[in-house]
């Protein structure tokens, strides 16, 4: 019996990816489909990292396409490529880095640094090469969490900085390049301009991401960032009562105004698991992510427990992801890191990456 290619098709296009929330053939995922007598060889190749998840993608594939008639037996091969997307019209991308993601709060205290780690971290988990840029100017929490205290970027040509290396990702912060303990008490345009430096004189190599930990608020510095930077997309990080809630819509609008896409929403501290008895209670309230992803029509990317493990692990330098890599925590962080990614994934790329300028010589 012939294998009808039109039916593969259609059996690829009825499968959804988690991760983007696509179906493979409109998220343009598939790269080939051969068939040989009743055998189908299927190569899928993503456009994000999801090392844990390749055994069930390509699961959800053979299965799918096994129930096509006649096929006897599946073979889907999965690759992952990263290439760079679009960001702000009229930015120009970065050296080194193809996409950079900020991860950003309406409010002080909610969580952004820790969030963006663990993000960092479960992104290179994942398989992709991954770098921080702690640009949270009044605060800078990287050195610490990250087990870097004191450490100090070299600056080989005396003009650019080495980005320093910790459990896999590249870290850059000012923390690195100034003294924690006292207050910075920069000016907005100053703040603004170190930053930028911090960002462009860094060595970065060869980054499929490059997570930004931006300062809190949506302040001039804040606004000054998000226009600036190449930004692929951001993620806003919240906890769930009122008062974080109305400052995260302002974070989320103020990136719409400059032309940024919300990859999603993360709600920090949803739940408090009594570490004693196991009883759950919604201590700051509950569905109120969700609901301003709603109104938005933004992206829900997943919630995670207010947890002593989650702030005692972060605390002493190995977030969770590292510290428990096989934990139901860590486990939350890769999910949130696969969707931020899926959802770059499918966003425009970024031509003038693929395409430099070219140089016509007139001979
Ligand atoms: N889900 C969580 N469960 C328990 N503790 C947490 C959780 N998330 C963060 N923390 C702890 O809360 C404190 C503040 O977190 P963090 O520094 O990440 O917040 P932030 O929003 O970046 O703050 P800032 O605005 O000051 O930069 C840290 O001590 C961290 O360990």
């Amino acid at each position: 019996m012939e294998i009808d290619r039109d039916q593969i098709q259609a059996a690829l296009k009825n499968v959804v990816d988690p991760n983007t929330g696509k179906d493979f053939v409109s998220s343009r995922s598939i790269r080939d489909v051969a068939v040989d007598g009743s055998k189908v060889t299927v190569a899928v190749e993503l456009g994000y990292p999801a090392r844990s998840q390749e055994d069930a993608l390509r699961a959800l594939v053979t299965e799918a396409v096994g129930q096509v008639a006649g096929v006897t037996a599946v073979d889907v091969t999965l690759t992952t490529k990263v290439v760079a997307h679009a960001v702000q019209h009229g930015v120009k991308l970065l050296a080194g880095v193809k996409n950079i993601i900020a991860v950003a709060s309406g409010k002080g205290g909610v969580g952004k640094s820790t969030t963006a780690v663990n993000l960092a971290l479960a992104l290179a988990a994942e398989g992709a090469r991954v770098g921080i840029l702690d640009a949270d100017i009044y605060g800078p929490s990287q050195p610490q969490m990250l087990g870097l205290q004191g450490a100090q970027p070299a600056s080989p040509d005396g003009k650019t900085l080495t980005p320093i290396e910790a459990f896999g990702v590249q870290a850059m912060s000012i923390g690195f390049l100034v003294d924690v303990e006292t207050p910075m008490v920069w000016r907005g345009p100053m703040a603004t301009q170190a930053l930028k430096q911090l960002l462009t004189e860094t060595n970065w190599a060869d980054l499929d991401y490059l997570i930004v930990d931006m300062p809190p608020g949506t302040g001039d510095i804040q606004l000054t960032l998000s226009q600036s930077v190449p930004l692929t997309g951001a993620v806003v990080v919240t906890t769930p009562q009122d008062i974080a809630l109305l400052d995260a819509r302002k974070g989320v609008k103020m990136f719409e105004k400059v032309g940024v896409p919300i990859l999603g929403v993360v709600e920090n501290m949803s739940l408090h698991i009594c570490s004693n008895c196991g009883h759950e209670s919604h201590i700051f309230g509950t569905g109120g992510g969700q609901k301003m992803c709603d109104d938005y029509n933004i992206a829900f990317l997943g919630g995670l427990p207010l947890d002593m493990q989650i702030r005692t692990e972060v605390d002493a330098g190995r977030p969770t992801v590292v510290a428990e890599p096989d934990g139901r925590i860590a486990g939350l962080y890769r999910e949130i890191a696969r969707k931020v990614a899926g959802s770059v994934a499918i966003r425009a790329k970024n031509m003038t990456h693929k395409f430099p300028n070219i140089v016509v010589q007139n001979t």
